[in-house]
């Protein structure tokens, strides 16, 4: 086994982690948003496999990143399960939302995802034949919980603020939401794992707002029964959690979930994450995204800081969120140039 990110997450600790970039795809590379307009808007960037190949490849082939990520929407899911979904500019998504049985019962059946998801299984495909050979491919979804608050309430919420609502108003419908959502993605992560993704990762980004028995109930317990699933069907297929913001809910979250890797963000420190994380297996992460903005000194003592801390166990370099599109290229080449120490 040579790909270095397959290695990291069979435990092996690697004397310079391998590195991949959440949104690694967008809108701080130039080519990206060439590609985007080349496709009209995002969706159809999305559902365009060509396309979707290409913003995918764009920094492989710029950085040379370890892994590449799909390039898809968490979203994607839920439109293929018939909820509206569009994009408003400078804004985010829109989703029509899901809020009463009636509404829950207008949903399709968990099968029919593949009707509208089959373009981003040729996506992986093409990929597939594209990636340089040391190249890991990584397929994702949203965690069951984070898709389920889009899908409450229609959009982006800072607090979670409708999906709380109904979580405590109609325990039942939120759970039979969340119960559909954690099938069709078992579907949708199956459908990538046989069109040749090699590994999985599950973005919990509004993991940290459950609390208590809440974060076991809908965070680690969809993640663990998603886990199991996927490595029943597909022996040895890696998993990583991301339960973002989880703070101590980080502990213990591999061996609850059975996840091969926890990704952790950047609101806890390295060293934290090795004492209390690392021990129990591979962990990606945790360097703050602003650093590719603001780039010099401080870049290159704080991604010095992660990769150190974590250096004595398996570790994955990663930022503790996704890039943003007032980063500068050349900070990412920093980065990396500093991890590898050329
Ligand atoms: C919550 C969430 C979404 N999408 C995703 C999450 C979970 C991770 C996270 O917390 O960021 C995950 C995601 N979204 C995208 C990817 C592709 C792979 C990657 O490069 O990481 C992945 C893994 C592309 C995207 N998804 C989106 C973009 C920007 C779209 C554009 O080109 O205009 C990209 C590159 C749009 C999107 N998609 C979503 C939002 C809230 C937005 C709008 C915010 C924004 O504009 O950045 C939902």
């Amino acid at each position: 086994m040579t790909k270095t990110i397959l290695r990291a997450l069979a435990g092996e600790t690697l004397p310079t982690p391998p590195i991949w970039m959440m949104r690694q795809a967008g809108r701080y590379l130039p080519e990206y948003k060439a590609t985007r307009a080349q496709a009209g808007d995002f969706l159809s960037l999305c559902y365009n496999p060509e396309l979707a190949a290409e913003v995918t490849l764009q920094p492989i082939r710029r950085y040379g990143f370890d892994a590449a990520i799909l390039f898809a929407d968490i979203l994607l899911l839920p439109q293929a399960l018939g909820a509206d979904l569009w994009f408003v500019t400078g804004e985010g998504p829109r989703l029509s939302t899901i809020t009463s049985e009636e509404d829950f019962g207008k949903l399709k059946p968990v099968h029919a995802i593949d009707d509208t998801l089959s373009p981003v299984y040729e996506t992986i495909r093409i990929l597939r034949r594209e990636l340089p050979e040391e190249t890991t491919l990584i397929g994702f979804a949203g965690a069951p919980w984070t898709v389920a608050t889009y899908m409450i309430a229609g959009r982006g919420t800072p607090d979670q603020g409708p999906a709380h609502a109904l979580k405590d108003g109609n325990r039942a419908l939120f759970e039979q939401l969340l119960g559909k959502i954690t099938e069709g993605t078992i579907e949708y992560l199956s459908r990538q794992i046989e069109a040749g993704a090699e590994v999985v990762k599950i973005f919990d980004s509004w993991a940290g707002s459950l609390k208590g028995a809440d974060f076991d109930r809908y965070a680690k317990e969809p993640a663990r029964i998603i886990t199991e699933a996927l490595k029943r069907r597909h022996p040895g297929i890696p998993v990583i959690a991301f339960p973002r913001q989880a703070g101590d809910g980080y502990i213990g979250f591999h061996a609850a979930t059975g996840a091969d890797c926890v990704a952790v963000d950047d609101s806890v420190s390295p060293d934290w994450v090795a004492e209390h994380v690392q021990k129990d297996g591979c962990v990606q992460g945790n360097l703050a995204s602003s650093h590719m903005v603001t780039g010099g000194d401080a870049l290159v003592t704080e991604t010095r800081k992660v990769v150190d801390a974590l250096s004595g166990g398996p570790h994955i370099f990663n930022l503790g969120h996704g890039i943003t599109p007032d980063a500068d290229p050349e900070n990412v080449q920093l980065m990396i140039d500093t991890i590898r120490g050329s």
